[in-house]
């Protein structure tokens, strides 16, 4: 059996999703500190409780709200960890050098660091050595949380593994417990790996969608992109030794479908506006929030080609958004590719030249 539930949680990060977060686990009965590295959200909560990344809820006035990380993180028995992804290594570092040892960190961004190819769940590794760790994901929009909306999330940590006994005394488990509540309900898994590409991968596909939508295309696209994206999400995270498995639940494409069909959705809403022809720089200008997609679509496929994975979805989207590529370009590119097996098994061995490919065979090379 899982032990007592974690008491005293610390929230590192007061954008949407950590604040959102902090309010799950003050429902779920918690003591709660949260760390914002703006003076001026701390100071909007110090006035009125409201935090300029999620205004429309306000924080309970139980949730102490500081710009002093030692103070944040004093007597935690859980630190979530919520700054945007290629923003995690400083945080983490800075973290660790004032968090007891011992304590357990989650890690909540979503995202794959560039250049590195790490996933977040490695730069603790290396940043934090030694600290028991697990990964939240899963389709959450913040604002839904904030509001009290049924919500479903995976916890993952590796000591998960092994059946039954180890799962329910796993660190997922004791998490699960410290923030489950009755509108938000977290699941255990075993499978960081699998958990962590579902969250960074799902982003960039949500670009793509968005491109579509702004574009004006319908639904048959749209399901095309997530149906062909889940196929590029299943073979990364194979090749990084996550389970086919959790590519099909909540952290896979639970938040695919989430993300790639809602204007709520940053990164689709990001994607929409390119597709109704502003560029990425216009897209993006005086934005404080993150899309996370507009820079791991670089991370995802600099990994991908490292691994040798085949994602020309995500792809097509780092050319338009890093190399240039026109949008047009790209649609024809992808609807041009090969003809190939749906199966995976026969996938990579029925590779048929497409009827229109020798039309434009400079666009079909690019991805
Ligand atoms: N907002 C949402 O609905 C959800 C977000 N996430 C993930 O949570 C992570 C955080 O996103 P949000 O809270 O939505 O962010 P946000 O877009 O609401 O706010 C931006 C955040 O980035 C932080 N930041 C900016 N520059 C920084 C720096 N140099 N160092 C450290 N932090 C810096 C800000 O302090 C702020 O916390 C992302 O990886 C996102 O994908 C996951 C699930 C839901
Ligand atoms: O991750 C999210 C929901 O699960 C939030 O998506 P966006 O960052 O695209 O808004």
């Amino acid at each position: 059996m899982a032990e007592a539930p974690l008491d005293k949680v610390a929230v590192i990060g007061a954008g949407a999703w950590g604040t959102a977060l902090a309010m799950t686990a003050h429902r779920a009965g918690r003591r709660v500190s949260l760390w914002a590295r703006e003076a001026d959200v701390v100071e909007a909560v110090a006035r009125d409780r409201r935090n300029p990344f999620l205004p429309d809820y306000p924080i309970p006035a139980e949730i102490a709200v500081s710009g002093d990380l030692s103070a944040v993180v004093a007597q935690a028995g859980l630190v979530i960890l919520v700054v945007p992804s290629q923003f995690l290594r400083g945080m983490a570092r800075a973290v660790e050098a004032v968090l007891a040892a011992g304590v357990p960190v989650v890690i909540c961004a979503k995202g794959i660091e560039t250049d590195s190819g790490k996933l977040m769940s490695d730069i603790v590794a290396e940043e934090m050595p030694g600290r028991p760790q697990a990964v939240l994901s899963g389709p959450s929009f913040a604002s839904e949380v904030a509001e009290g909306q049924p919500t479903a999330v995976t916890v993952a940590s590796e000591d998960a593994a092994g059946g039954a006994e180890a799962a329910s005394s796993s660190l997922a488990a004791k998490i699960c417990l410290a923030l489950g509540n009755e509108s938000f309900r977290p699941y255990i898994s075993d499978d960081p790996v699998g958990v962590e590409v579902g969250g960074a991968v799902k982003n960039v596909l949500a670009i793509a969608c968005g491109i579509a939508d702004g574009l004006g295309m319908g639904s048959n696209p749209r399901a095309a992109l997530i149906t062909r994206g889940l196929a590029e999400l299943k073979r990364l995270a194979e090749a990084l030794g996550g389970r086919r498995e959790t590519v099909t639940g909540l952290a896979g494409i639970g938040d695919l479908t989430l993300t790639c069909s809602s204007t709520q959705s940053r990164n689709f809403s990001f994607g929409r506006a390119l597709g109704q022809g502003m560029t990425p720089e216009e897209a993006l200008a005086g934005k404080k929030s993150v899309a996370e997609g507009a820079v791991n679509a670089r991370s995802v496929t600099q990994l991908a080609r490292r691994l040798g994975v085949e994602m020309p979805i995500c792809e097509a989207v780092n050319a338009i958004l890093h190399d240039g590529l026109s949008i047009r370009d790209a649609v024809q590119a992808l609807l041009t590719r090969p003809i190939k097996a749906e199966s995976r098994e026969l996938e990579p061995h029925v590779i048929l030249p497409h009827p229109s490919a020798a039309n434009d065979l400079q666009a079909n090379d690019m991805v």
